[in-house]
């Protein structure tokens, strides 16, 4: 998907591939007497960086991310500055159930995004075709047995081969940049670390820039090199671990570190939950 959210007159497309940009960012309540729930955020990242928002809950991280999507929720709008990905965005949201109908196999989701992702190249390819590059990707993150994936309903999956197939899903529109908001959240702490480990090896395989949501300091860190820390629909600190970590400037960061007392290295090992 392409996507670009503007309130301004700027001409969309200028961003390098790959590149996110947000400017003095506002989203409000849309409503007579608005609310900013996003109140001027400034965020550059650049083709193949991993960059985490991290804040606590309400502090404006998901309508950011969003924004950049041109997918805000109702209720609420962009009033000022812009949000834009340079080329292909695709997302990893939390729970997999949206991202998942459950009346449709694995496979058909993989096949029709993959034909979608054609369609915009003009390129027709066969079934047996489609299938065997859905069964590469279901194969690419790991799934324990692909042809059975493919078939599969979501609900006949765990949660963390459900996250996976998202992840597929998403590598399946061909992205420049991956945005994921809470997408390991609802797994446990084994399956977590694991589709983490997933997402770091993407990552630097295919160069994809990450855009990377959580409450979750360590998860954050684990993943990304630099760190934006949002309060109140701010940003109010960004660094790396080690400056957060060293001299914590802002309450909300300090709140942040006490949350996360140990933070861990991911330990990829290549089984699949
Ligand atoms: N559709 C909506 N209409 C009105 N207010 C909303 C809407 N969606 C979110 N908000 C409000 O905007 C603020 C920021 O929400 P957002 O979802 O971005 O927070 P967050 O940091 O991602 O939190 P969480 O970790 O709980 O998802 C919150 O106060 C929330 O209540």
């Amino acid at each position: 998907m392409s996507a670009a959210t503007r309130a301004g007159s700027q001409p969309a497309g200028s961003l390098p591939t790959g590149a996110v940009a947000i400017s003095g960012l506002v989203v409000e309540t849309d409503e007579r007497d608005p609310r900013a729930l996003v109140d001027g955020v400034d965020l550059a990242v650049a083709p193949g960086e991993a960059l985490g928002i991290v804040g606590a809950s309400g502090s404006g991280k998901s309508l950011t991310l969003r924004a950049v999507l041109g997918l805000l929720p109702g209720g609420t709008r962009v009033s000022a500055g812009s949000a834009e990905v340079g080329g292909r965005a695709g997302m990893v949201f939390q729970d997999p159930q949206t991202a998942l109908d459950p009346l449709t196999r694995v496979g058909t989701h993989l096949v029709e995004a993959l034909r979608a992702r054609d369609a915009e190249q003009r390129i027709r390819a066969g079934r047996g075709a489609l299938r065997a590059r859905a069964l590469a990707l279901l194969d690419r993150v790991h799934l324990p047995d692909p042809e059975r994936a493919f078939r599969a309903y979501p609900h006949e999956l765990s949660g963390g081969q459900r996250q996976r197939v998202v992840i597929a899903l998403a590598l399946a529109g061909d992205p420049d940049a991956l945005l994921c908001d809470e997408p390991t959240t609802a797994l446990d702490v084994t399956v977590q670390r694991r589709v983490l480990a997933e997402l770091d090896e993407l990552r630097r395989e295919r160069g994809l820039t990450l855009l990377f949501v959580s409450h979750d300091l360590a998860v954050v860190a684990a993943l990304c090199e630099r760190i934006a820390v949002m309060d109140r629909g701010r940003v109010v600190e960004t660094g790396t671990i080690e400056q957060l970590q060293r001299d914590p400037r802002h309450p909300a960061t300090r709140a942040l570190l006490a949350a996360a007392p140990r933070l861990p290295r991911l330990e990829p090992d290549g089984d699949a939950p």
